[in-house]
């Protein structure tokens, strides 16, 4: 088990045609203690999915450096795992044999059938080890896909809005199973999300990110007791204090996004904190 250790980082995407550039975000630095749970929330654009694909090692910053516990981050590794908004299962395997594909390298057969089964009970899937992909809902799939990232065994696991494109029924339910699995597990869990409600009840640290320039906004503690209640007071007070910062950082968009249109519109598109930000306001 490690920490995370973000120093300084920076991301600008070249635009090698255009001769362009674009910095999503500098000057980057905060650390994720091991077994934490952090959320980043911000406005769509801010980074957030960049941020997390550097400290998975997909991408590469242009400044700064990532270390989980003393070993600079430089590419992918079995100490983080991820988990995106798809769950991209491979439909012609059986869940099991989702579930087993990546640890058939590691272990003989039966060993890793017994791993996959282990990490399907734990998310609440042992009677559907031998159905196909196509026969599950989302957010079953989605569960498949945690538990193939969990039998991996990494210290980290990096999710990205893995609950997103789901309703919110199935999604009030995986954020149960997920605070569950944190519990059992361990695990250090950096988990993107657009919604801030999701953050307050999964966190133990929300880095909430604001855009143009790219930058952490503020660090909000979380210290409620768990399982917690959006309707409690206190839940409702950390609520509206993010609310209002991260209302001014998605106002800042809008401005630039719809120039003279904002202000006529300002009205109607008041921000909520249980919808989504940005692109879905
Ligand atoms: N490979 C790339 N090349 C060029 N620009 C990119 C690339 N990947 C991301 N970007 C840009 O970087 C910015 C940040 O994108 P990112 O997906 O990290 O934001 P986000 O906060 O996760 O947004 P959302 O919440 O909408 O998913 C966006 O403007 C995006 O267009």
């Amino acid at each position: 088990m490690a920490d995370v250790i973000i120093d300084n980082v920076e991301k600008t995407f070249f635009d090698k045609e255009n001769k362009s550039s674009f910095t999503v975000f500098k000057d980057i630095t905060t650390e994720i203690k091991s077994g934490e749970f952090v959320s980043l929330l911000g406005p769509s654009g801010c980074g957030k999915s960049t941020l997390l694909n550097i400290i998975a090692g997909l991408e590469q910053p242009t400044n700064g450096i990532i270390n989980v516990g003393t070993k600079k981050v430089k590419e992918p590794g079995p100490d983080r795992g991820v988990v995106f908004q798809e769950s991209a299962l491979m439909p012609w395997l059986t869940v099991l044999d989702n579930v087993m594909f990546g640890l058939r390298k590691k272990m003989k057969k039966e060993e890793a059938k017994e791993r996959a089964k282990y990490f399907l009970k734990l998310v609440h899937l042992s009677k559907f080890i031998d159905s196909y992909p196509h026969e599950l809902s989302g957010g079953m799939k989605q569960r498949v896909s945690i538990a193939r990232t969990l039998a991996l065994d990494p210290d980290i696991l990096l999710m990205d809005e893995p609950f997103g494109a789901l309703d919110e029924q199935t999604r009030s339910m995986l954020h149960k199973e997920v605070q569950y699995i944190w519990e059992k597990t361990q695990k250090t869990i950096v988990f993107v999300t657009h919604n801030i409600r999701e953050s307050i009840l999964l966190s133990d640290r929300i880095v909430l990110m604001g855009t143009r320039p790219g930058r952490i906004v503020e660090i909000f503690d979380v210290p409620l007791d768990r399982p917690r209640k959006p309707s409690s007071k206190q839940f409702g007070e950390l609520e509206e204090r993010i609310q209002q910062k991260l209302a001014r950082e998605i106002e800042k968009v809008m401005r630039e996004e719809m120039g003279d249109d904002y202000n006529s519109k300002k009205g109607a598109l008041l921000y909520h904190s249980d919808r989504n930000m940005g692109n879905n306001i």
